[in-house]
């Protein structure tokens, strides 16, 4: 479990991180979207006690980062996965982390094997390949079986099948009763690996909700009717407090009027349906309305 409240932190005359409050839970994947610069990183490292905020603070597992007598035993972070001693072996690199926390050779092994890396453990750091060094940092945070995972931007870099590894990890991870902290700015990639979503623009909480509500939220969703009256059907929609527009393959996307309401109204006018189906926002659409919504406010507010 970790516990944000009221998160701030400035850097000079910028406001990174805005009155943040939120619960991250176990057994989920939690996704940390946000367009660049919206404050994710910083975020993580104030949850990690990498940065001091200035206001507020982050609890993991009941208390703040730097007073667990054993953090890698308990929380695992991947943020910067190139900060590794480049001329040491993996398995080097791993045994030094884990002889300094306590952990045994086998753990070692094992979370070599976990990442894929068992095969590439006596290679050099330095000629690892992106997605082998994202592979390591996991392997790093994973040393101490921790009960918390954050991991910064875990997919950037990685080929399809990496990132398909990387997702069906973490859902694993969860599904162990871990709590899972993930952030990206790839909306796509969240909608299927995360089950519920912290949305921050300019470092303020935009969303704190499943991925199916903020979905559902959205208002790019809309109901798609076909018919072959469409003329005395839209402006009947119309008057009802509907937003009507042709769709590009032909038939009527209603906004403001659910599928059920659209019927019953087709049904008073007689009119004939070949077809009525809800179409859902893609996250990506659900998330650009979120965001641009943060963008109008800051400027309002800038001008103020
Ligand atoms: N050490 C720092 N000194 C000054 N400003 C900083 C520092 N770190 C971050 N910032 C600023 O704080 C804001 C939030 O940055 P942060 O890196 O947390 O965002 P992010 O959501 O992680 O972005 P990205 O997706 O690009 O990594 C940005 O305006 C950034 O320029």
């Amino acid at each position: 479990m970790i516990e944000v409240r009221g998160l701030t932190k400035d850097y000079g005359r910028t406001r990174a991180v805005d009155d943040l409050s939120f619960d991250v839970r176990p057994g989920h994947v939690t996704g940390f979207l946000g367009p660049n610069g919206a404050g994710k990183s910083t975020t993580m490292r104030m949850i990690l006690g990498l940065d001091r905020p200035t206001r507020g603070t982050a609890l993991v597992l009941g208390r703040q980062y730097p007073a667990h007598h054993r953090p890698l035993w308990e929380v695992g972070a991947v943020l910067e996965s190139r900060a590794v001693h480049g001329g040491r072996s993996a398995y080097h690199h791993l045994l030094c982390l884990a002889q300094s926390n306590g952990i045994g050779r086998r753990r070692v092994h094992e979370v070599l094997g976990l990442v894929g890396l068992g095969e590439a453990a006596g290679r050099r750091a330095r000629t690892f390949s992106l997605g082998m060094s994202q592979r390591l940092g996991l392997a790093a945070a994973l040393l101490g079986d921790p009960a918390v995972l954050l991991c910064d931007e875990p997919v950037n870099g990685l080929d399809p099948e990496g990132i398909h590894w990387i997702r069906s990890l973490l859902r694993t991870l969860a599904a162990q009763g871990r709590t899972i902290f993930v952030s990206s700015h790839l909306m796509s990639e969240m909608a299927l690996t995360a089950d519920h979503l912290i949305v921050v623009g300019r470092g303020r909480l935009l969303a704190d909700a499943s991925v199916a509500e903020v979905i559902a939220a959205s208002v790019s969703g809309y109901v798609l009717v076909r018919s072959p009256d469409d003329t005395v059907l839209a402006p009947r929609l119309r008057a009802a407090g509907a937003t009507v527009r042709p769709h590009r393959d032909g038939g009527l996307e209603v906004s403001g009027l659910d599928c059920a309401a659209v019927g019953e109204l087709a049904g008073r006018a007689g009119v004939v349906l070949h077809e009525l189906s809800p179409q859902q926002a893609s996250l990506e659409a659900a998330f650009l309305e979120l965001t641009a919504g943060s963008v109008d406010f800051a400027s309002e507010s800038g001008a103020s």
